[in-house]
């Protein structure tokens, strides 16, 4: 592609004369000075661990000539220097014109919030496809469509991957995308070049809020809300305290859903299945016009919430009441509130909940089928916060009659320096805890433990197959442990 047709929309002065630079054909773009080759444009950005400005010798050093630099600073002879006021910002459109503006010809759906989006964005995919559109998801999980899937560093890519990624999925016959727009890629710009048909707020508590993220929550609550300024409608949660919010300072017609609040999309007659082996909820969408009965196969009021945000997304496209009464009865998302039926006298439940609202609403949720005990087993995060720790232990101590605490990424802190933090909220509670770093016996010691009608609950991992430790990610799988101990106990290989 020509130079000029990658900084068209770009402003920009050059040390060189424009038409000078217009006719130069560039091969592709690179923000990482490894990946830096002959006729590549280097970009330079300023990022939270490093300047990217530090990297010019090495990508001159891998052939780049053509810098793109927020800074005045002496390039090598011949070479030609671009600045602009923002280097991630003309990352994220440099990228889209290269790419030719994937996000034009497919219908996006971008998802934010403090938790539900990849299950919202898996339910919306499930719908879609059981409509007929072929779905592609961009999240926390990596990157599916058809059967393709990559991983990606982070649950929103950086602008030049997203793009990239578009590109791929349009050529493949995609037509919608879910895409999950976390509060770190909003305030990173790394969607700011894509065209959101939808912006779905699920909720916002205080998370991400701390060094290399959100100075405060303001600034955590603002990221959300540029989804609202990029997206040409928006669907939101009303019944979260910052729902109004998020109308009030949206550039984009809100539909809104609720539980509670008056809204657009309420739901009603809510009846959570009191059996654990059904594991669902029926409800009643009453939209401002009619009453839609549903049923999800998952437990809990934030999963009707994420139920009802995506009942709200695939109508604005036009989908059958029918197609998605059918496809909802039937999702099931792997390691969100995943009964593993491994036992007959007891239940072992998988969950992502790695924060303190989502341990909350998983605790209280497996509350309702009144188990003989509650036996959580989960584990803090190191290097972050230690807000999240505290809150997450001292829903523990509150909630659950055995709380296993264990390792859940403790990356270059001492594990059994968490474990003792979080220890200290069970000071006076009347639930056990048991302290045990190695999160392969700790579910060991949770399934031994397991009497008729316990539940015991794995909380934090999910999906996910790996422990960091040190900067390093070893494989670990919850739900494999889980079923190695079992068989250990029953006696079988
Ligand atoms: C704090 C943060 O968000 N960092 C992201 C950021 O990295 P950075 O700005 O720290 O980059 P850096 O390491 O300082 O490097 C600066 C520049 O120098 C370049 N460089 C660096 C080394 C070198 O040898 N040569 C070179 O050219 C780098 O390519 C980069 O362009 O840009 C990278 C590329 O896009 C991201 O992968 C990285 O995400 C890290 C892994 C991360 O943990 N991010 C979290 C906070 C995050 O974004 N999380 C959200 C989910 C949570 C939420 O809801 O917000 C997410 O979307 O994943
Ligand atoms: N709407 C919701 N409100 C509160 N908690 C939720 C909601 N939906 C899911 N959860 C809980 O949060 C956990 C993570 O859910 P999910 O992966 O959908 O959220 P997320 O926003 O993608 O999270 P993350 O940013 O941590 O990847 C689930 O396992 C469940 O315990």
């Amino acid at each position: 592609m020509k130079l000029k047709d990658i900084l068209k929309n770009i402003d920009f002065s050059s040390d060189k004369e424009l038409v000078e630079l217009y006719d130069i054909e560039i091969e592709d773009i690179s923000y990482n000075s490894n990946n830096a080759k002959k006729n590549y444009i280097f970009v330079a950005i300023e990022g939270e661990v490093t300047d990217g400005h530090k990297y010019i010798d090495s990508a001159y050093e891998n052939g780049s000539r053509i810098f793109v630099l927020s800074k005045e600073i002496d390039l090598p002879k011949g070479c030609i220097k671009i600045l602009v006021k923002d280097t991630r910002k003309a990352l994220s459109k440099m990228s889209a014109n290269l790419f030719n503006n994937p996000s034009k010809e497919l219908k996006i759906i971008g998802i934010t919030g403090t938790k539900g989006k990849t299950t919202t964005s898996n339910y919306i995919k499930a719908i879609l496809e059981a409509g007929g559109h072929s779905t592609g998801i961009i999240g926390t999980n990596g990157v599916f469509y058809k059967d393709i899937v990559e991983d990606t560093e982070n649950t929103t890519p950086e602008s030049y991957e997203t793009q990239r990624i578009l590109r791929k999925m349009l050529d493949n016959g995609i037509e919608y995308v879910v895409m999950e727009a976390s509060s770190g890629g909003l305030k990173m710009n790394r969607v700011e070049d894509v065209e959101f048909d939808l912006g779905v707020f699920t909720n916002i508590s205080k998370d991400h809020i701390g060094p290399r993220e959100h100075p405060d929550f303001e600034d955590y609550l603002n990221s959300k809300l540029r989804l609202f300024k990029l997206a040409k409608h928006g669907i939101v949660n009303i019944d979260d305290k910052y729902g109004q919010y998020i109308i009030d300072n949206a550039t984009c017609d809100i539909d809104t859903i609720s539980i509670e609040k008056d809204s657009d999309f309420k739901a009603k007659d809510i009846e959570i299945s009191k059996d654990i082996e059904s594991l669902g909820s029926n409800f009643v969408c009453a939209t401002r016009e009619d009453e839609y009965d549903y049923y999800i196969s998952s437990p809990g009021i934030f999963t009707i919430y994420n139920a009802l945000l995506s009942i709200v997304a695939v109508t604005h496209f036009g989908i059958d009441y029918k197609v998605i009464k059918d496809a909802l009865k039937d999702i099931k998302v792997s390691g969100r509130v995943e009964l593993l039926p491994l036992l007959d006298y007891a239940h072992i439940v998988l969950d992502f909940a790695h924060n303190g609202v989502s341990l909350k609403n998983i605790v209280e949720t497996l509350k309702d089928y009144k188990p003989n005990r509650l036996i959580c087993m989960t584990g803090s995060v190191g290097g972050r916060s230690n807000v999240r720790r505290k809150e997450m232990a001292d829903i523990a101590a509150k909630e659950c009659d055995v709380c296993i605490l264990t390792s859940d990424n403790p990356d270059f802190e001492d594990p059994m320096n968490i474990i003792n933090e979080m220890a200290q909220s069970f000071e006076g509670s009347n639930c056990l805890v048991i302290k045990e770093a190695d999160r392969k016996e700790a579910i060991k010691k949770g399934v031994n433990m397991l009497k008729k009608n316990d539940i015991l609950l794995l909380a934090g991992k999910g999906h996910e197959t790996y422990q960091l430790v040190k900067g390093e990610k070893l494989y670990f799988n919850d739900k494999e442990e889980a079923i190695k101990s079992v068989n250990e106990l029953l006696g079988r290989k």
